[in-house]
């Protein structure tokens, strides 16, 4: 429980696209439920930023962000900035400079939400799985390079950095996280049949860390097969673990089969809180629907929800998901605007 009069320093980047439409309604549902003092710091980083200043994420900005007690993000990623810059130099470096190694992505079908799958067929016990996504090293380190560039003997490479420090403390959080849900089941997911090295290390490391944890049992699967599974049977996964690449793709995956990716919340989380955790939708900008007030608010709300939980005001974080969750069971066909979708969650939340 959270003492009602703590100050919370929260810095908001709504980004590009669709961001700042749905970071509003997240703040909306914030200032809705929480007892604590909210002290907002909003920072103008994205395209307009690099476009008027050549600036992605300046030094002193990394350094202010270190002082908040968490992050709200909207979403990065315009069509007018070259594919990557925004992505590498302002996402992933926050992800990567606040040692955000758990990238944890839950799954959840909420009753009365549509699925494109049939669920009473594949999943006749709801489809409730958590994601963690392996956040610092994978292939989104940077670590490759281009030869010959343009010509017809152009050469690239991306490497894929695994080390025994980032996936063991990565699986560590995961058998930590299976342990206390109720089924206490882990899945591996990786590609160890070709992806000998990186593949090997993951395996062996959950075979190690896991006799800590005699009462989480395991399994694995190959990423190819997994996205069968989560068509087929997504009934079958508890907690999930995997790197970040892997956990990206199946995250999109996840998202799509419990009702679609304007649902599904994200939590870019440094479990040592030795740095500020940032938490996001899983979404990115939309730049086909940005500005017509037709993105789904839903998963920022439910980021807002993680980030509580974060820091401690967990019946605060539950409010939230139960405002959701009526939401959801009431919206049947009914089109709403991203700010009428935020009023009637904050409203319900408020008097919950
Ligand atoms: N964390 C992030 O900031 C993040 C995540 C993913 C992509 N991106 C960036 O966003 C840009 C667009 O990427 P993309 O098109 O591949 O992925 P996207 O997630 O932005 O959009 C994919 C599809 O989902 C829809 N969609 C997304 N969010 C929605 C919402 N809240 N409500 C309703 N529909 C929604 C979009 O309209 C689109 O059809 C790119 O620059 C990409 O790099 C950023
Ligand atoms: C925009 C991109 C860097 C990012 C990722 O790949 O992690 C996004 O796809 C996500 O899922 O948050
Ligand atoms: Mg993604």
């Amino acid at each position: 429980m959270s003492n009602s009069a703590e100050t919370v320093n929260l810095a908001v980047i709504a980004g590009d696209g669709i961001g700042p439409e749905v970071v509003a309604e997240g703040l909306k549902v914030l200032d809705a439920v929480t007892t604590a003092k909210v002290a907002r710091t909003e920072y103008d980083l994205g395209a307009r930023r690099w476009h008027a200043t050549g600036e992605t994420l300046p030094d002193s900005v990394l350094q202010e962000l270190r002082d908040h007690d968490a992050i709200l993000l909207g979403a990065i990623g315009d069509p007018t900035v070259p594919s990557g810059v925004l992505e590498r130099q302002l996402l992933l470096r926050i992800r990567f400079e606040l040692d955000h190694y758990i990238n944890l992505r839950p799954a959840k079908l909420f009753p009365g939400v549509s699925s494109p799958l049939d669920v009473a067929r594949v999943a006749p016990d709801g489809i409730d799985f958590v994601v963690v996504r392996e956040g610092t090293e994978g292939p989104y380190t940077g670590n490759g390079g281009a030869l010959r560039v343009g010509t017809a003997q152009e050469l690239a490479t991306e490497v894929s950095v695994n080390t025994r420090f980032g996936v063991e403390r990565t699986v560590r959080d995961a058998f930590a996280r299976a342990q206390t849900r109720e089924r206490k089941q882990l899945t591996l997911l990786h590609k160890h049949n070709v992806l000998s090295y990186a593949g090997h290390l993951w395996r062996r490391t959950v075979e190690e860390v896991g006799q800590e944890f005699p009462d989480v049992s395991t399994a694995y699967a190959h990423v190819d097969a997994a996205t069968i599974y989560l068509a087929t049977d997504p009934g079958r996964f508890d907690v999930i673990v995997t790197d970040n690449l892997f956990g990206d793709i199946v995250t999109d995956l996840a998202a799509a089969v419990t009702g679609g990716i304007g649902l599904a919340a994200s939590g870019n989380i440094n479990p040592d809180r030795t740095t500020p955790s940032m938490f996001e939708p899983v979404h990115g900008s939309a730049p086909d629907i940005a500005g017509q007030g037709k993105a789904d608010p839903t998963a920022t709300i439910l980021s807002v929800a993680m980030l509580l939980e974060h820091l401690g005001r967990a019946d605060e974080a539950q409010r939230i998901e139960q405002a959701v969750a009526a939401d959801l069971a009431g919206r049947g066909d009914a089109v709403r605007s991203t700010s009428q979708v935020g009023d009637a969650i904050a409203a319900a939340a408020a008097q919950g």
